[in-house]
């Protein structure tokens, strides 16, 4: 397939691993970026979908066509720079916000990641959610060469990206009676400002030491780019941990991790699920069906493990949380945190500082 709608001589090109090229404008920065090409279907947040960490090492196609309305401004970042690799969209458009401080493409080139417009990014997503996710490379070089290096390329499932994204060492915030530990394996701020904002102090650790949060009153793993099937040996430490019978939370990444920490099995999805409107069935606490934030390519299968299925994800039967009846853990697939939302599933944070606070003894 080769589907030219660019019109401009600023060219910009994505090619897929299985040949297919999309010709488009390049916009952002004149270079080449590979990455597992991914699509979202939220109709806002692109900011805080491209500073997301756990975008590390993906492309972003954007399927609302009008990316850009609202320019970008700090409020909106989920950390200190874009990390997705490069973006895919239809038409990236000027701002009109009184907060904007740049445009979308302005702020893509001085963050120095490339992206391509005027992408049929129908035709696209149709192929995605036949073949599943692919690997894809997007910039100015000819089609060729685009193929050639992502040929070259390792795979996004081989590659560990935790550790681009992780704090260095631990870094302390707020004040509080109580301390959440949380491994940082690419933390959203959106998930640090709902602990801060409950009164307790957090403890940011490196994703490879989450010992040294193992004295806090509660440990949180937290979401974070790749394929979590490579990080065995956090889930080993999360499993001593567990030994202990201390409050356990985790959300995307994090929750997979610790799955995997009681035995559980990790599996890729075709094309995952990736929006801000996806359905999520509460089958235990409340019974509600709410509506969240998704942004994952694997799930777990805790088939034959101490956890329970809490919330499922009703198109497609995926476990979205998981919880202990004997001890106090929690997890979540979806996002409670989302910014900028929805924020139906904010009483998750509550709910997991009740069982530290009963924990404690207070
Ligand atoms: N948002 C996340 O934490 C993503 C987790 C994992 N990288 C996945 O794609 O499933």
């Amino acid at each position: 397939m080769h589907v030219d709608v660019s019109g401009a001589n600023n060219r910009g090109y994505l090619v897929l691993e299985d040949g297919t090229v999309f010709v488009g404008r390049l916009i952002g920065a004149e270079k080449t970026a590979i990455g597992e090409v991914v699509f979202t279907t939220a109709v806002v947040g692109y900011p805080q979908i491209l500073t997301d960490p756990s975008y590390k090492g993906q492309i972003i196609v954007f399927t609302k066509p009008l990316v850009g309305n609202y320019g970008v401004s700090e409020d909106q970042m989920e950390s200190d720079r874009i990390k997705a690799e490069g973006v895919v969209l239809f038409e990236a458009t000027k701002p009109s916000h009184y907060k904007s401080v740049m445009s979308l493409e302005e702020w893509l080139a001085a963050s120095g990641i490339p992206g391509v417009a005027r992408v049929d990014t129908r035709a696209l997503v149709l192929k995605l959610r036949e073949h599943g996710v692919m690997m894809g490379a997007v910039g100015p070089e000819e089609p060729g060469a685009l193929l050639e290096a992502l040929r070259k390329s390792p795979r996004y499932e081989e590659l560990s990206y935790v550790d681009l994204v992780s704090v260095q060492g631990p870094v302390e915030l707020g004040e509080g009676r109580l301390c959440v530990g949380i491994v940082d394996c690419g933390v959203k701020k959106s998930i640090v400002k709902e602990f801060l904002k409950r009164g307790v102090r957090v403890r940011l650790v490196p994703c490879r030491r989450p010992e040294a949060a193992f004295d806090c009153d509660g440990l949180f793993l937290s979401n974070g780019p790749g394929n979590p099937q490579l990080l065995d040996s956090l889930a080993s430490k999360v499993a001593q941990y567990a030994e202990y019978k201390k409050p356990l939370m985790g959300i995307c990444l994090g929750h997979q991790v610790i799955a995997m920490a009681f035995g559980a099995r990790i599996y890729k999805l075709k094309f995952g699920h990736r929006a801000s409107n996806k359905p999520v069935r509460d089958l235990r606490f409340t019974g509600k069906t709410y509506i969240t934030t998704h942004n994952h390519g694997y799930a777990v299968d805790p088939e034959g493990t101490e956890l329970k299925v809490w919330a499922v994800q009703p198109d497609d039967g995926t476990v979205e949380g998981l919880y202990h009846e004997r001890q106090p853990v929690l997890t979540t697939q979806f996002h409670p945190e989302a910014s900028p939302g929805p924020h139906d599933t904010l009483w998750i944070f509550d709910k997991f500082l009740g069982l530290i606070e009963r924990h404690a003894g207070y």
